[in-house]
């Protein structure tokens, strides 16, 4: 059998001493597999994500990250004024090195990226200059030309409307299912882990997880503890195929003036 891609033992980790972010979690991504973390705002992911990128180092327990990775955040600032292809050539560098120039085929890999994403004339503009939904797709792109085995993703779809969730979902299954790659990434939407994930993390408290695959552990009753927000699951027909999805109950206004979660609450 392949060796995990991902093993998590007895991991521990605090910013401030004693003040505890995570404790407790043993994990294991296998190779080639798409693994989702969910937690509401504040509880750890990207520090888990920070953790397995080896930018911080446990506090307790161990990580071991077999692979070479490629790092997608969710905001991606830069202090040079990088043109769009620059910054998606950065993601040759390993192949380029340092002190050498881009080989006509690095150019070629880094323009079709983007043009899959529908940047392709953007690429001599300012990286800069571009809308938040399109820096995150410039930096995916970058992170597909790595040719990396493992993509760690911070909420790749936080900052793109629905057509661009669909192509990065899409993306991200394609990767994984036909070119094994290893995929570990946070997401707000149960309904994005559902669609793709094979397994996902659930972080309820500093030391309180659920591991498991998605169809088990997201549930309108797991999900409910774990945003304090309620949840439907639906399942239904679409163009032939059955749809499973999540979809978030909205607040009511109550003759009293107050929010409440209708019958829910
Ligand atoms: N550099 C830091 N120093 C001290 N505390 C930090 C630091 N970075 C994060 N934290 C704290 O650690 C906790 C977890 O933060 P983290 O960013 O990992 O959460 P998250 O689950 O990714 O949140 P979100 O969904 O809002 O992005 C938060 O309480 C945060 O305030």
């Amino acid at each position: 059998m392949n060796s995990p891609a991902v093993l998590i033992g007895d991991l521990g980790y605090f910013y401030q001493a004693e003040r505890w972010i995570l404790r407790h979690l043993d994990l294991c991504v296998p190779r080639g597999s798409i693994f989702a973390i969910l937690a509401p705002n504040g509880r750890g992911k990207t520090t888990l994500l920070q953790l397995l990128l080896g930018a911080l180092k446990p506090r307790e327990g161990s990580i071991k990250v077999d692979g070479r990775c490629a790092f997608v955040p969710q905001l991606f600032e830069v202090s040079f004024d990088y043109s769009v292809l620059d910054m998606v050539l950065m993601g040759r560098a390993r192949r380029i090195g340092l002190f050498s120039q881009p080989a006509r085929e690095d150019e070629a890999a880094a323009l079709e990226a983007l043009e899959r994403f529908g940047l392709g004339d953007y690429a001599s503009r300012a990286f800069h200059e571009l809308s938040g939904g399109q820096r995150q797709l410039v930096v995916f792109a970058r992170a597909i030309v790595a040719e990396a085995e493992i993509l760690i993703l911070d909420e790749p779809t936080s900052a793109l409307d629905l057509r661009h969730q669909a192509l990065i979902l899409k993306w991200v299954g394609t990767l994984s299912r036909e070119h094994g790659l290893t995929i570990v990434m946070t997401t707000h939407h149960p309904h994005h882990a559902l669609a793709v994930a094979d397994a996902a993390l659930l972080m309820q408290g500093e030391a309180d997880y659920t591991t498991g695959p998605v169809s088990q552990i997201l549930t309108e009753a797991s999900l409910g503890r774990l945003y304090g927000a309620p949840l439907k699951r639906l399942s239904f027909e679409h163009e032939g195929r059955r749809i499973e999805t999540f979809a978030a109950i909205p607040p009511v206004r109550s003759s009293a003036g107050k929010d409440h979660w209708g019958d829910a609450s």
